[in-house]
């Protein structure tokens, strides 16, 4: 009991060192004080219920031969120098964060939190981090691609995309958490973390919980410039191919859109600019078109309007049938002056008026709005009007109706009024709903507002009164110079090697290779199964034609000379040509059986076509 009491003294040595800094020897030769500290010691250990410890501690004593205080004391020290340490290093970290850092904050739900993301899945001194998200980059229609990288299938006749996800390579963004970078021989420090919300009335008005993303960006340095310039050079390179392209934006899902704001909107597309060349329309029009919109943009125009106390506001009614090009005029109109694009159709059904002025309020400065259909604002809706066109063919059984008595009863009366109630409860978008948005209190100034119609007749004074639409363009079925213009435009781009050689053999009028007009025009027309087999890659990608670029404008005139003026639309026209991309003098050839198909087709209403 002796030895162990002493060596509880030992013990309790180790553990509280301080407080028996002075005390030294394992084997204390002053009795009373070893009895004073044993007696304590005694007391002490029932408490703090170490007294089963105490065999094994002198159990570890008598084996390691030295006393194991010292290991006690050591590790004592270690983790107290540790915590000293620790401490010692928040203190220090955080007077240099608050004292030489800055930092700028980034939220999920801005837009450059996406041109920073771009940026750093684009550094390979952040992909080298240890700690990474991958993420699957999905590639738009429009992003360049190698024919290289496409396989074949077994015949090698057609393109096989069965292994494009698996060759396309993930994204590496940096993960959660801190990370620490350089940029132009500055220090940056990354940290993104991820928080939940409730989001209270989400969809059918229950709360979930929702993850919102923040990024924060320090830099050692007693201003933010440094992280502004970073921020700066990302969005730029964000915007790098900016020139060359359109964004297409349509309203965000009703979900999204009650969060207001940047979230109204959401892109849709980025394409390629529309060459405002390949829009075939009188020169004078379109040049009268984009010399207002160029005026109206000019950064003198806010003090000019302002000083003659007339709102900043420009509207254009682009009116014609349908496949006329009214759709791809705001495109390239968007391009030229390099505008994203902001589409809204009146025929959405959860278009409701608040939304229709909550996207108008949330424009950007300069942008083109794309209101389509704008001949639905407070008119029947389409499924009305199908009904007034499906009136005539229903006489039968209209006559039927009259002759059947009040009592009988059908089920497609029943249906039919279903069918009333649930459009009486969906209204859309009423006219003076469209006025509000168009000029309204929440009506954003400097926007290009574009507005189309097949049906100009059927608008309402009040929405083209000058002030709302300020210039109209009317849109019409392809003229024969048009349609010389289309052709032209099919074929000029893809002249990139033409057969001058072999075209140049040839009699005027005689098919290629001396084959009939019929056949098919690449080489692999020498087997029976030829015409069914696709063209192969290298034909359709050198932009061979079975004419040569010195005939294109004659056989674009004789070709306009078989299409009637004014019968079909441009859309049509180039639908026809499409079938026949590589194969001009083929589409000169059947352009009057089909022009004569088209037009009996017309005639009598059918939809089935009997040549394409
Ligand atoms: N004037 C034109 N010049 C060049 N291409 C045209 C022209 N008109 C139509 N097209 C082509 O036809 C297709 C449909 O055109 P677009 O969508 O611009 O017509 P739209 O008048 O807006 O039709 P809708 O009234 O049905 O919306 C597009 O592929 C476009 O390239």
């Amino acid at each position: 009991m002796g030895t162990a009491n002493m060596d509880m003294g030992a013990f309790f040595r180790g553990l509280l060192p301080t407080a028996v800094a002075n005390e030294t020897g394992f084997a204390a030769n002053d009795s009373s004080t070893h009895n004073m500290h044993a007696n304590v010691i005694e007391s002490l250990l029932p408490l703090i219920g170490l007294r089963s410890f105490a065999p094994m501690y002198s159990f570890i004593g008598n084996w390691l031969g030295y006393d194991p205080t010292f290991i006690l004391t050591a590790l004592g020290f270690l983790w107290a120098s540790n915590k000293v340490m620790r401490q010692m290093y928040h203190l220090f970290y955080g007077l240099i964060t608050e004292h030489l850092m800055s930092t700028i904050h980034i939220s999920s739900t801005d837009d450059i939190y996406l041109h920073i993301m771009k940026w750093l899945a684009m550094q390979p001194k952040m992909v080298n981090s240890r700690a990474l998200t991958a993420e699957t980059v999905s590639k738009t229609a429009w992003e360049d691609e190698e024919e290289s990288n496409v396989a074949r299938d077994l015949s090698g006749l057609y393109l096989n995309f069965s292994n494009q996800e698996a060759r396309a390579p993930p994204q590496y963004v940096p993960a959660l958490g801190l990370h620490n970078f350089w940029w132009k021989g500055q220090y940056f420090r990354l940290h993104r973390k991820k928080e939940s919300f409730l989001d209270e009335g989400g969809a059918n008005g229950i709360s979930t919980f929702k993850d919102k993303e923040d990024l924060m960006i320090s830099c050692l340095w007693r201003s933010p410039e440094p992280i502004k310039q970073l921020l700066a050079h990302a969005k730029q390179n964000y915007y790098s191919d900016h020139q060359a392209r359109t964004i297409v934006k349509r309203p965000s899902p009703q979900n999204l859109r009650r969060y207001g704001g940047h979230y109204n909107w959401q892109q849709v597309a980025n394409r390629p600019v529309r060459d405002m060349r390949t829009v075939v329309l009188d020169q004078r029009q379109k040049l009268r078109v984009l010399a207002d919109i160029n005026e109206y943009l000019h950064p003198e125009s806010p003090r000019w309007y302002a000083n003659r106390g007339i709102p900043l506001r420009r509207g254009y009614l682009f009116h014609g049938p349908p496949g006329t090009g009214k759709t791809s005029l705001s495109f390239a109109l968007a391009g030229v002056f390099g505008l994203d694009i902001h589409v809204i159709s009146l025929l959405e059904p959860s278009l409701t008026e608040e939304d229709l002025s909550a996207l108008f309020n949330s424009l950007p400065r300069r942008c083109v709005v794309l209101l389509e259909d704008i001949d639905t604002a407070g008119l029947r809706r389409p499924s009305e009007e199908l009904e007034q066109v499906q009136k005539p063919k229903d006489d039968k059984s209209s006559k039927d109706d009259a002759k059947s008595t009040p009592n009988d009863w059908k089920v497609s009366d029943l249906a039919k009024a279903l069918k009333k109630d649930t459009d009486d409860q969906k209204k859309g978008i009423s006219l003076s709903g469209l006025l509000n948005a168009i000029d309204g209190v929440a009506s954003h100034e400097g926007r290009v507002l574009i507005m189309t119609t097949n049906v100009p007749e059927s608008l309402d004074d009040a929405l083209i009164r000058p002030g709302r639409v300020d210039l109209q363009v009317a849109f019409t079925n392809a003229t024969k110079i048009q349609a010389q213009e289309l052709f032209i435009r099919m074929y000029e781009g893809d002249q990139g090697r033409p057969r001058h050689s072999r075209a140049k053999q040839q009699e005027p009028g005689t098919p290629m290779n001396g084959k009939s007009a019929e056949a098919p025009t690449n080489d692999h027309t020498t087997t029976a199964a030829a015409p069914l087999a696709p063209e192969t890659s290298s034909a359709v990608a050198s932009g061979d034609l079975d004419i040569s670029l010195d005939e294109l404008p004659h056989i674009a005139r004789e070709f306009s000379d078989r299409i009637p003026d004014g019968e079909f639309s441009p859309a049509e026209i180039q639908g026809y040509l499409l079938k026949r991309k590589k194969h001009p003098r083929k589409a000169l050839e059947e352009a009057g059986v089909w022009a004569e198909a088209m037009v009996r087709q017309k005639a009598s209403k059918t939809k089935i076509l009997q040549v394409q």
